[in-house]
């Protein structure tokens, strides 16, 4: 059980994870749940209401006596948002950053001294205890440290160890994954909409044929390519289906889409330090 866990940025992702937290509160109560932004005091209250935990606009407060200090702005605001925060930091606290492209590194040394610093990973599917988050952690973590920031993103996901260099490519797949998918049933509520089916009825068929195509690789562990030859009959309607997607280049549009993610990760992490 954590004392506090703290949170500076309080944007889609802190929520998602703030959310995960405050609803399971077998790590830390809601109320120890301390959260701030740059100077959106609106949203703050917002939180409040939501969730029931604190929301505080000085930096100095929101840190003190943490156990764990969790960064969740864009990466172009960290430099500043530690410069707020790092006289109140001590060396037994924990950062845990889940900005994309930060290394432990250059997080440290923006505090200045032996910080141990983890580098997550997640997914806003923390939201409802779905994330598959990554961790790894810096030079002055421990392995304890290391264990507790996966206890804290066991309570809203999945939690997998990886090596910090591995960080830009999970970022490609699991980090900003979600939307690859939101925007494949985006394109299918719009073709349902072509051939002729009602949006309400489309919505459902579609929410839930994803969820069983996810529930399927997960329960069997059968490979994908499997799964999909069950579901295509020689001369039948999938393999029509599949044969347009494989013309339209499909799978080498994947392929690109997530070598882009993986290379503005590299290039994030190089423009801010
Ligand atoms: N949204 C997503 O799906 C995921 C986001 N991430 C990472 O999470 C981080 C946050 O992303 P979002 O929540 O989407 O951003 P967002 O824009 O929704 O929220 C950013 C928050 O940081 C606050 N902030 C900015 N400067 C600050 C400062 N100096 N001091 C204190 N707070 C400050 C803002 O007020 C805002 O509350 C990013 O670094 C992103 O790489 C990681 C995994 C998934
Ligand atoms: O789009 C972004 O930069 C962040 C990182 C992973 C998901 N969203």
């Amino acid at each position: 059980m954590f004392k506090k866990v703290a949170f500076i940025g309080a944007g889609s992702m802190a929520e998602a994870i703030i959310a995960g937290l405050a609803k399971d509160e077998s790590l830390v109560k809601r109320e120890n749940i301390v959260v701030t932004n740059k100077l959106n005091e609106d949203r703050l209250e917002e939180l409040h209401h939501k969730y029931g935990i604190t929301t505080l606009v000085g930096k100095a407060a929101v840190v003190r006596d943490a156990d764990i200090i969790v960064l969740s702005m864009k990466p172009k605001d960290l430099a500043e948002a530690v410069e707020d925060i790092k006289n109140f930091v001590q060396e037994d606290q924990v950062i845990v950053s889940v900005i994309a492209g930060a290394s432990c590194e250059r997080i440290a040394n923006l505090f200045g001294k032996k910080i141990p610093v983890i580098r997550t990973m997640p997914n806003t599917s923390a939201m409802i205890g779905y994330s598959a988050t990554a961790l790894s952690k810096g030079e002055y973590a421990t392995e304890k440290q290391l264990q507790d920031a996966i206890a804290l993103f066991e309570t809203v996901g999945s939690a997998f160890v990886v090596k910090e260099d591995e960080m830009h490519a999970v970022t490609s797949i699991s980090g900003s994954g979600p939307a690859y998918f939101y925007f494949m049933v985006e394109a299918m509520q719009e073709a349902a909409g072509k051939v002729g089916l009602r949006p309400e009825i489309a919505q459902d068929l579609i929410v839930q044929t994803i969820v069983g195509a996810g529930q399927m690789l997960k329960v069997t562990e059968e490979d994908a390519g499997v799964l999909r030859k069950n579901i295509t009959s020689p001369g039948g309607t999938t393999q029509a289906a599949l044969e347009t997607l494989a013309t339209e280049n499909f799978q080498e549009a994947v392929i690109k889409c997530v070598e882009s993610c993986y290379n503005r990760s590299r290039e994030m992490g190089k423009e801010n330090g």
